[in-house]
């Protein structure tokens, strides 16, 4: 697979801010890859480096084998974070008004199909919903048929079934060819949608891989979710135990593992509303990699505290 995108050693200052402090990485062609990382991190400014919106102030970058600001604008297709159009054109007038700058651009009510919107080409742009105008946005960046989509947040503010149709579409664009760079706080999204996902935190790269082998690498073990009728029980096992505002963790526990553990929460009196068994997955290597938290689903309270007196 050759590489479709080169990044060496970019780096990019703002004042005192360091927003990207020796970045390297290659993207593959037909290759997704998702960049992830707290609020900050240097995503943005990455895209933006990579496509040449802004100039780094150290390093090199290559897209599709040459300087940004030498590729062909139309192998190109970018999705800003932030995309202020104007508020009084149709979502037809809007893609149009796009699919105008390039020779031989797709048909606009093609690229709303593409993103579900076949039915809202007449609708003024400000009278979508949030997520509507994101999809809106999205099939603008789809006039062009790129060969490599940098899409920057692409499903904030999407709802469940749009980021589900967005991220089939992401997939046949895949299929297709087309190399996809993008960002995400959802860590489903990358793991669903990337061959290999980045994470940047402070403008460094501190891990690159595929889902798997991150999760493999870095995700730590299964575990054993039980939530406690009372907060923050007291309880000594064989396990690692985390305590949480809700109950507890077990860590290590693997399903012919269960068993024994409800027995011995029954043995000790602990009385539980609820029993989880989960696999490590992509935010589990976000939260340990980063030690930052997701919201309020991930309140799992660091201190664990390895207790004696079980049989393991
Ligand atoms: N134009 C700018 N002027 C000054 N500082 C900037 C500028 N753009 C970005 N920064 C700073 O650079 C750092 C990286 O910002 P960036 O927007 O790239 O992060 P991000 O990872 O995309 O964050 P988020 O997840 O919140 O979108 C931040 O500290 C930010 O404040």
């Amino acid at each position: 697979m050759s590489d479709a995108l080169v990044a060496e050693n970019v780096r990019k200052e703002y004042g005192d801010t360091v927003a990207l402090d020796g970045v390297s990485l290659s993207v593959g062609a037909g290759e997704v890859f998702a960049l992830i990382g707290p609020n900050g991190a240097g995503k943005t400014t990455l895209i933006r480096s990579l496509t040449g919106t802004t100039t780094p102030d150290g390093g090199s970058v290559s897209v599709l084998g040459v300087p940004p600001g030498s590729v062909e604008k139309s192998r190109v297709g970018l999705l800003p974070q932030s995309f202020d159009p104007p508020a009084r054109l149709s979502a037809r007038e809007l893609v149009a008004y796009y699919a105008g700058l390039y020779d031989g651009a797709r048909d606009p009510d093609d690229a709303l199909a593409d993103v579900g919107l076949s039915d809202t080409g007449d609708t003024w742009y400000e009278n979508l919903s949030g997520g509507q105008q994101r999809r809106v946005c999205v099939a603008a960046t789809l006039v062009n048929d790129p060969d490599i989509l940098f899409l920057d947040e692409p499903t904030t503010g999407i709802d469940p079934a749009g980021r589900r149709a967005l991220w089939s579409l992401v997939e046949d664009l895949a299929a297709g060819g087309t190399t996809v760079f993008l960002t995400t706080h959802y860590m489903a999204e990358a793991e669903q949608l990337a061959d290999r996902v980045g994470l940047l935190a402070d403008g460094e790269i501190v891990a690159v891989g595929t889902p798997e082998s991150l999760i493999g690498e870095h995700g730590g073990e299964s575990r054993l979710v039980v939530e406690t009728a009372t907060p923050r029980t007291s309880v000594e096992m064989g396990y690692t135990v985390e305590e949480t505002e809700s109950g507890l963790v077990f860590d290590g526990v693997t399903p012919a593992d269960i068993g024994e553990v409800v027995s011995d929460l029954n043995a000790r009196g602990v009385e539980y509303e609820s029993l989880t068994w989960t696999e490590p997955d992509l935010e589990d290597v976000y939260l340990r990699l980063t030690g930052a938290s997701l919201g309020p689903e991930a309140t799992r309270r660091a201190g664990e505290a390895a207790i004696a007196g079980g049989d393991r």
